[in-house]
């Protein structure tokens, strides 16, 4: 069975005594998708994605996985998705390859498929040099990297990773984008938490906002940028002196307020008005005005961020 909707979050509410971790956050993630969700510290992602893994059991409310209920149909919600963070499980004593065959057995591969799973995963996480390391001599990199392999091992439709790039570094966070975007190109799903904005920017097709238990906004990272103020358009002539004409030139052109500096002009700017932008720089030329600067910038995902959720502490 299959679902347009691989997780569906209704109203779900989780307290712990009189706090409210978790306040009647609803959002559905479709199948196919890298979905991030963000927010600050305490802002309720881990009590969310424990809820969504059938660890937590919600107060209120109801989640589906692939269309099956984690409170009534538990058993069958709980094949549908892998998890990372399963390290603890993880024997210290046994070597990478070992490892990966187990959870490839226990996860239902014949002897002969798992060691091939097993190689595979150990080549996708450059782990090949130490696959006949036991697990005690591993870095931490190499730790996390092992974890999501296992993670891995039954190709699952749908997969949490709560901080998968947390403390790893840029090549180590490249072969882990890398990976995640095979399984997804393959058919999965991909649920994620990230404290890298740009990351979630870069990888995420769609980003639900978490603040204070709340969901705050959710959309593609384009239309969480335009809940900012969309794009802008700024102008920054070579002499002071040109600043007025170049000021009317822009505000025939484009019928905004301008944010005038000292040599710069700034001004909000529509998405059918990017051709006129064009032009602008022609009239700018034919008055004979210097342009030591023309930029159209979008938003970032880290004044989204600042802008929608107003943290802890
Ligand atoms: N078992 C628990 N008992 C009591 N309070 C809890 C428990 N688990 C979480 N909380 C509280 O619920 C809130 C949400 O916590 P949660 O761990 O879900 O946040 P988070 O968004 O994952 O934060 P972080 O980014 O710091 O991991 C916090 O205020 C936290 O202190």
């Amino acid at each position: 069975m299959t679902n347009p909707n691989m997780i569906q979050v209704n109203h779900i509410s989780k307290h712990f005594g009189n706090h409210a971790a978790v306040q009647d956050v609803s959002f559905n993630v479709h199948q196919g998708e890298i979905f991030g969700l963000l927010g600050p510290n305490g802002a309720g992602k881990t009590t969310l994605i424990k809820m969504m893994t059938t660890l937590l059991r919600p107060d209120q409310g109801q989640i589906l996985l692939n269309g099956f209920d984690t409170q009534t149909q538990s058993r069958l919600a709980k094949q549908q998705f892998s998890v990372t963070g399963q390290t603890a499980a993880i024997d210290q004593d046994l070597t990478a390859t070992e490892n990966l065959m187990i959870f490839g057995q226990l996860s239902g591969l014949t002897h002969r498929a798992a060691r091939r799973r097993a190689t595979e995963l150990l080549a996708a996480f450059d782990l090949v040099a130490s696959a006949h390391q036991t697990l005690a001599t591993f870095s931490g990199g190499m730790r996390r990297r092992l974890d999501l392999a296992v993670s891995l091992v039954g190709k699952p439709k749908l997969l949490f990773l709560d901080e998968p790039t947390t403390g790893l570094d840029p090549r180590t966070r490249d072969q882990m984008w890398r990976v995640i975007k095979d399984m997804v190109a393959s058919g999965s799903t991909v649920l994620l938490t990230t404290q890298y904005l740009e990351e979630a920017a870069q990888f995420a097709d769609r980003i639900a906002l978490i603040d204070h238990g709340k969901l705050q906004a959710i959309g593609t990272p384009a239309e969480l940028g335009q809940r900012v103020g969309g794009k802008q358009l700024r102008l920054q002539v070579t002499a002071a002196k040109m600043l007025a004409e170049a000021q009317r030139i822009l505000q025939a052109a484009i019928k905004q307020p301008i944010q005038v500096g000292q040599r710069s002009l700034t001004v909000a700017l529509a998405d059918d008005q990017l051709p006129v932008c064009a032009g602008l720089l022609d009239q700018l030329a034919a008055a004979k005005i210097g342009v030591s600067q023309f930029a159209i910038t979008s938003p970032s995902l880290d004044e989204v961020f600042f802008k929608l959720t107003v943290g802890k502490n």
